[in-house]
């Protein structure tokens, strides 16, 4: 495994010069481009690592997968009233579906969507931002991994779309907290910082029916792991979902600090870093990582 993981990363590292790293969050603009990441956690425990592997980046919308574990733990499938669970054709950021479909975002993964959720989680904690950096510390077993307050405020200042977006599902009775103190524990919740070994580490219940193999904890049901990766399948990389479907064949989301996350089922998680991303706002040279990953290891949830 080891020499996969060394050999995928030489061949894909150069494809980042495709992409381009994020610039409409300030604290993303500065990240080095070459920096890369991969990182595959067994469910018996082992990381197999190469690259950057172990340095904290912004995990931005991948905290997604993480605030959706915790919807589903608080409020079960009412959750479903206030998200949809169809795919978009639009970018993670539109506003256009909003407005025709009555405030209702299309799946929990598009900002409206988390939006909707951190909004959920702000009516039962106090500061969702922390309870979702304690399941991480817990479900990675590092006790270290924080947000970055200086990427948060950046990203706040210039917020202005999820906000619009806040406000307008405010308008339609789909949002219940005071919009800046909901988009500033979104921003928050994005700007956690972990690094792949983390990351595939703290995920492993998804490939594991919800318990967690190291901790022990059942994290979520086994019905509500199969609906949380049908969502990453379907939607986990925005507009282009069914392109990663159709290449790679496992649930993943991606995260414009250039994370991609990968859950592949009863076998364990792979998490891939390459600032420099896509069209749709997803890392190129992630994509490709686990996508050469699972042709070469034969995993897909088709077979
Ligand atoms: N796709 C992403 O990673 C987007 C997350 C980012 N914080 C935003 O709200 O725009």
């Amino acid at each position: 495994m080891q020499d996969c993981l060394d050999r995928i990363a030489t061949r894909v590292r150069p494809l980042a010069k495709r992409g381009r790293v994020a610039d409409y969050i300030p604290a993303l603009k500065c990240v080095d481009p070459q920096r890369f990441g991969l990182a595959v956690a067994t469910l018996d425990g082992e990381v197999h690592q190469t690259g950057d592997s172990m340095e904290p980046f912004s995990i931005q919308s991948i905290s997604k997968v993480f605030s959706l574990v915790l919807a589903c733990n608080l409020v079960g499938d009412e959750l479903w009233q206030r998200v949809g669970r169809l795919p978009s054709s639009n970018q993670f950021n539109s506003l256009v579906e909003l407005e025709l479909n009555q405030g209702k975002p299309r799946n929990p993964f598009v900002n409206p969507g988390a939006l909707v959720i951190a909004d959920l989680l702000t009516s039962r904690h106090t500061q969702m931002e922390r309870a979702m950096v304690s399941l991480l510390r817990e479900l990675s077993g590092n006790s270290t991994i924080d947000y970055n307050m200086e990427a948060a405020a950046g990203e706040f200042a210039t917020a202005h779309r999820n906000k619009a977006a806040a406000y307008l599902m405010k308008s339609f009775g789909n949002f219940h907290n005071g919009v800046d103190e909901v988009v500033g524990a979104y921003c928050a919740q994005c700007a956690i910082t972990s690094s792949c070994r983390d990351l595939a580490v703290a995920a492993l219940f998804l490939a594991d029916a919800g318990t967690h193999p190291i901790t022990g904890r059942q994290v979520v049901a086994q019905q509500q792991v199969r609906q949380i990766c049908a969502l990453m399948m379907s939607s986990g990389t925005y507009e282009v979902s069914g392109e990663t479907a159709f290449s790679i064949g496992l649930p993943i989301k991606s995260g414009v600090g250039g994370g991609i996350l990968a859950v592949i089922p009863r076998f364990g998680v792979m998490c891939a870093w390459s600032p420099p991303l896509d069209d749709s706002g997803s890392s190129v040279a992630g994509l490709k990582a686990v996508e050469l990953f699972a042709v070469k290891m034969n995993k897909t949830v088709f077979a």
